[in-house]
């Protein structure tokens, strides 16, 4: 195998899927979280972005590495409990390809202020 590379995530997330579908949550980490429910998989997602953010903050490079990898792993949980495909969001990444994020928000908010988007709503695509 070459160097590690992002289809590791849509593996992922097959593995994920296949335990949501079969999995026993005896001994499967990912059916045992499914099965407890879409509030439970959101509470983790929200404590490994906490992880993560206290070994960035404490400047932790490695420990960071391995926070990012869990909460990789529970967004990826996260997408197969709400029925997301990595594609979609892969999709999502790609139309937002070479549109600066300083432009994007800019133009949402001279649509917002010229009335077109009401404050608080959103011009991102569904
Ligand atoms: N990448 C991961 C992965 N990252 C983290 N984790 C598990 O996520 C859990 C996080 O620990 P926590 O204490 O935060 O969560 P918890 O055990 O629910 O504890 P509580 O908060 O409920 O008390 C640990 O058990 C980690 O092993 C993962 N479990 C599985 N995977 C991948 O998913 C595949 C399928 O795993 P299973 O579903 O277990 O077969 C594996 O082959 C891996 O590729």
């Amino acid at each position: 195998m070459g160097l590690p590379e992002a289809a590791v995530l849509d593996r992922l997330w097959d593995t994920v899927e296949e335990r949501r579908l079969s999995g026993d949550t005896t001994i499967s980490h990912s059916a045992r979280l499914l099965a407890r429910g879409t509030a439970k998989v959101a509470q983790k997602l929200g404590e490994e972005a906490v992880e993560a953010v206290i070994e960035a903050m404490a400047g932790n490079r490695r420990a960071l590495i391995g926070e990012s990898a869990d909460l990789l792993y529970h967004l990826i949980v996260t997408w197969v409990d709400a029925g997301i495909r990595p594609e979609d969001v892969w999709a999502e990444l790609v139309r937002r390809e070479g549109i600066s994020g300083i432009a994007e928000k800019a133009a949402r908010q001279n649509l917002s202020s010229a009335g077109v988007v009401k404050a608080g709503e959103t011009t991102k695509l569904p």
